[in-house]
C-alpha cells in the first residue's frame, strides 16, 4: 500500500526527516507556515536539517509505507521519552518565555496561545484555558481543542516569539495525514455511532411495561426516568442494551456511544457486557461532564455510568464516570477535572476499585482527593441506592487520600478489616490458564516483584509470555521490556499463544486474531539490546502514568548491566539495579516480573533460589521467586515444571508440571483446554436465547462489514466464563458471541 503525503518543498523533507530523526510524535505535523518559520530560524535542533531541503517550491511526495496495510498504532509501542521533563523544567521554560501560569492539581494553567484575546468573547480577559500536564508536558486548549506534545508547545511559543505574534491560529498544528484505511475506519465508526444512536429509543418513548422490564434487567429500578433523560440514556432494542452517549467538543456533538448489555448465564444469574464505539482505547468520555457547571468545585468520580446517575440523583452533586472504569484514568482527561477543588473517588465496592482509587488519586493530586472505602455499608453507588443508603453521607464520610507519614492502628483498622473481609480480592487477579499457580500463589498482585529464572533456552520467555498474556486478557494493563528478542518475534509468540494454534498454517485467520489481539491492553518498550537502567525506569514510570500499566516484564536483567560503569563490581551493580526495580514496583504499585539467568550449575542439578545469578539480593527483595525446572529426560525431552520457591504473600510454595504444546507455544494442559471448550459451548447454548451483542447487531443490520470496537473489546475475553454479578460491574466482557467461520473443535484462547 502507498500512502501519499502532500507537503511543501522545504517543509516536507525536513518535517519527515526531523520527525523520524528525533522521534517526535508521529501523529502531529506542523503546518507549512510553522515549519517554514522554524526553518528560517534554524536554531531548533528538531528541525535543523537544511541540507536535505531544496528551498521554496511546492512539490508532492509519495512515500512507500509498506506492502501490507498495517494500522498505525501509536499507543502499543512505547518510545522512550527523549528528554524526560519535570514540572520544574516546564515552569522554567514558561517563565523564560514570559508565559504566565497558575499551578493546578495535575496541570499548569496558562492563557491559551490559540485564542485572540482582543476579539469576541475572549476580549480583554486572561483566559487560562490551556492546560499543560505537569508530568508529560502534553497540552490542551479547552476552548479551541488544540492539543499536542510538549515539543509542539515549545515550537509554537518559539514561533510566536520570533514572529512577535500575540496568538497562533488553531490550525497551526496539523493532524498526521491518515491512510485511506484509517479514514474508512473512522467513517465506519462515525456511521455506526449515528446508526446506533438514531435507532436507540429514549426511555420516554418506551411503554411503561418496557421501561419496567429494562430497569429490572439492569437493576436500575431506583434510577428515575427523569435521571435517565437528564443523562440522555437510551435503549437499543436489537441487543437489549442501554446506550450511554458521549457528547463532547464545543458544540456538544455526539462523539461515541457505550452499550451495556445484559445476559443471563448458565446458572441463571445476569451478567453484563460493555462495548464502545469508537474502540475502548480512544473512547475518552467522562460520562456526565456536559451536566457539570463551569463553577462547580466538587465532583464524585465513579467507575460506571449507572453509578454516576445514582450519585447525581441521590445527592445532587456533580458526578462523572470514567470511560474504562477502574482500568485506567487516561491523562487526556485530567484537564477536564482541573476545575474541582474536591474530588471524591467512589469507583466501586470491591478491593480492585479501592486499589484503583488510591492510584488515580496520585494522578489527580492527593490533596484534593478523598476516597470512599468499599465495605459492607459502602457498596458501589448504585447498590447503595438500591439498599436505600444515604449516598450524601457516604460521600461526606470519604477519607482523605493524602496519607500521613505516621499512623496509628486506629487509622489502619479499616484497611486491615478490608483485607480480612476480602481475602479473594486481596489475593489478586487469578490466572485462567494456570490453576496450579492460583493454588500456590493465590493470584497476581499489584506492587510486587517477581523474579523468574530457569536454565538457558529452557523456555523462560515462552512461558512468561503466556503467563503475562493470561493476565492481560483479564484486563491487567501490561508492558513488555524485551531486550533479548525483538518485539515482532515476541508479539508473534504471544499471538500464537492467544490464538492457540500455528497461524503459519492458517494465515487466512490472521486478521481475525490480530484484530482481537490488538485490543488487549498490551504495550511494548522499543528497547533492544543493552540498555541503561535509568532510561528503562523512566519509560516504565512514563507508562504507568500514561496507561496505568500494572504489570511490567523485563526480559532480562543481564541486558541492564552492560552499559553501566565497568569499573564497578558487577554483583554490586546488579544489586543496585534490583534495588531500583524494587523501589519502582513498591512506589508505583506496578507488578514487575524480572527474568534473571541462573549462575552456571552442573547440568543435571535442579535449580534453586540460590542459583539466581548474583548475590542473594534478588531473592531477598523479590516477593515471589519462580523457577522453570527442566528435566533432562531422553524419553520426555520437553518436560518442564514450574516451581514457586518463594511466596511472600502467604508463604505457600510448590511445584507443578507444565505440558508444552509446540504448535500453540502454550504450557496449558490439554485437560484444561477441554474444560475451556465446554465452557464456551455452554455459554453459547445459554446465549442463544439471549443473543450476543455482535449477533444481534448483525441481524439488526447495524454491524458494519469490518468488525469494529463494539465487538472487539469483549471478544478477547471470550474464553472466560461469564462472571455473574448482581450489579452491572466487574463483569465486563463476560459474554460475547463469535462470528468467525470456525473449523470444528477449534479452541478459543
Ligand atoms: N518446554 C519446552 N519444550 C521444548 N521447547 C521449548 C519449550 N519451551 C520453549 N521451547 C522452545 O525453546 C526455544 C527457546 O525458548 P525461550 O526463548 O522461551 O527460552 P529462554 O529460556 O527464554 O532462552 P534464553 O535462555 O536464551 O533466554 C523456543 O523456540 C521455544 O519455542
Amino acid at each position: 500500500m502507498w500512502r501519499c503525503l502532500f507537503l511543501e518543498g522545504t517543509a516536507c523533507l525536513s518535517q519527515v526527516a526531523a520527525r523520524s530523526a528525533h522521534k517526535l510524535p508521529p501523529q502531529r505535523c506542523f503546518s507549512s507556515f510553522l515549519i517554514t518559520t522554524l526553518l528560517t530560524k534554524r536554531h531548533s535542533p528538531r528541525f535543523a536539517i537544511p541540507s536535505l531541503c531544496p528551498t521554496g517550491q511546492l512539490q508532492a511526495m509519495t512515500l512507500p509505507i509498506c506492502c501490507r496495510s498495517y494500522k498505525r498504532d501509536t499507543k502499543s509501542i512505547l518510545e522512550f521519552p527523549v528528554d524526560p521533563i519535570t514540572v520544574a523544567d516546564i515552569k522554567h521554560y514558561l517563565r523564560s518565555k514570559a508565559v504566565p501560569f497558575n499551578d493546578g492539581y495535575s496541570c499548569l494553567h496558562a492563557p491559551s496561545i490559540f485564542l485572540d484575546s482582543t476579539v469576541g468573547v475572549h476580549a480583554g480577559k486572561e483566559n487560562f484555558t490551556m492546560f499543560i500536564d505537569k508530568t508529560t508536558g502534553q497540552f490542551l486548549c479547552k476552548e479551541s481543542l488544540v492539543e499536542g506534545s510538549w515539543e509542539d508547545l515549545q515550537d509554537c511559543l518559539e514561533v510566536m516569539q520570533k514572529e512577535e505574534q500575540a496568538f497562533l491560529s488553531p490550525h497551526v498544528l496539523l493532524g498526521y495525514p491518515e491512510s485511506l484505511e484509517e479514514q474508512e475506519e473512522k467513517e465506519q465508526e462515525f456511521q455506526e455511532v449515528q446508526r446506533i444512536w438514531s435507532s436507540a429509543v429514549p426511555f420516554s418513548d418506551l411503554s411503561q411495561e418496557e421501561v419496567h422490564l429494562v430497569k429490572t434487567m439492569f437493576q436500575i429500578g431506583k434510577i428515575s426516568n427523569a435521571t435517565l433523560k437528564k443523562f440522555g440514556v437510551r435503549f437499543f432494542k436489537p441487543t437489549k442494551a442501554l446506550v450511554f452517549p458521549w457528547f463532547g467538543g464545543k458544540d456538544c456533538s455526539l462523539h461515541g456511544v457505550k452499550l451495556l448489555s445484559a445476559q443471563r448465564t448458565e446458572n441463571g444469574v445476569v451478567a453484563y457486557t460493555e462495548a464502545t464505539v469508537p474502540r475502548a482505547s480512544t473512547y475518552n468520555n467522562l460520562f456526565g461532564l456536559p451536566l457539570v457547571g463551569r463553577m462547580d468545585t466538587e465532583v464524585v468520580l465513579t467507575g460506571q455510568e449507572v453509578d454516576t446517575m445514582a450519585v447525581s440523583q441521590a445527592t445532587g452533586l456533580p458526578s462523572v464516570a470514567l470511560p474504562r472504569g477502574v482500568n485506567a484514568l487516561p491523562p487526556a482527561l485530567l484537564p477536564y477535572l482541573e476545575q474541582f477543588k474536591r474530588v471524591t473517588l467512589w469507583l466501586g465496592g470491591d478491593m480492585r476499585s479501592w486499589e484503583a482509587s488510591k492510584i488515580f488519586s496520585r494522578k489527580l493530586g492527593l490533596k484534593r482527593c478523598s476516597l470512599v472505602r468499599p465495605g459492607e455499608f459502602q457498596p458501589c453507588p448504585l447498590e447503595a441506592l438500591v439498599q436505600g443508603r444515604n449516598l450524601a453521607r457516604i460521600v461526606k464520610a470519604s477519607i482523605p487520600a493524602a496519607h500521613r507519614s505516621i499512623v496509628s492502628f486506629r487509622q489502619l483498622r479499616e484497611d486491615v478489616y478490608g483485607e480480612l473481609a476480602n481475602t479473594e480480592q486481596v489475593a489478586g487477579v487469578k490466572w485462567s490458564r494456570f490453576p496450579e499457580l492460583n493454588r500456590i500463589m493465590k493470584g497476581h498482585r499489584k506492587g510486587e516483584l517477581t523474579v523468574f529464572t530457569g536454565p538457558t533456552g529452557s523456555g523462560k520467555t515462552t512461558f512468561i509470555s503466556e503467563f503475562a498474556l493470561d493476565l492481560c486478557m483479564q484486563g491487567v494493563n501490561t508492558m513488555w521490556g524485551s531486550f533479548e528478542i525483538n518485539n515482532v518475534r515476541l508479539a508473534k509468540i504471544m499471538l500464537t499463544q492467544f490464538a492457540m494454534q500455528r497461524l503459519e498454517d492458517n494465515l487466512e485467520e490472521y486478521d481475525w486474531w490480530a484484530d482481537r489481539f490488538e485490543d488487549l491492553p498490551l504495550y511494548f518498550m522499543t528497547f533492544h539490546g543493552q540498555q541503561n537502567i535509568k532510561a528503562v525506569l523512566d519509560t516504565m514510570q512514563h507508562a504507568v502514568y500514561l496507561y496505568d500499566i500494572s504489570h511490567v516484564i523485563i526480559d532480562n536483567l543481564q541486558f541492564m548491566m552492560g552499559q553501566e560503569n565497568l569499573s564497578v563490581d558487577k554483583f554490586a551493580l546488579q544489586d543496585h539495579i534490583i534495588g531500583a526495580f524494587r523501589k519502582f514496583s513498591t512506589e508505583s504499585g506496578c507488578h514487575l516480573t524480572l527474568i534473571i539467568h541462573p549462575r552456571k550449575e552442573e547440568d543435571d542439578r535442579e535449580l534453586q533460589t540460590a542459583s539466581i545469578f548474583g548475590t542473594a539480593k534478588a531473592s531477598q527483595e523479590a516477593d515471589n521467586v519462580l523457577i522453570l525446572q527442566e528435566k533432562k529426560l531422553v524419553t520426555c525431552p520437553g518436560r518442564r515444571s514450574l516451581q514457586v520457591a518463594k511466596n511472600r504473600f502467604d508463604g505457600d510454595v510448590g511445584i507443578f508440571p507444565l505440558e508444552f504444546n509446540k504448535s500453540s507455544l502454550t504450557f496449558s494442559t490439554l485437560e484444561k483446554g477441554k474444560q475451556k471448550l465446554r465452557k464456551v459451548k455452554g455459554d453459547k447454548v445459554e446465549g442463544a436465547e439471549n443473543e450476543t451483542l455482535r449477533d444481534t447487531l448483525k441481524k439488526a443490520g447495524t454491524a458494519v462489514k469490518k468488525e469494529t470496537a463494539i465487538t472487539k473489546e469483549k471478544l478477547v475475553k471470550l474464553d472466560r466464563p461469564a462472571k455473574a454479578t448482581k450489579t452491572p460491574r466487574a463483569s465486563k466482557g463476560a459474554a460475547a458471541g463469535k462470528d468467525k467461520p470456525e473449523p470444528e473443535g477449534k479452541k478459543q484462547p
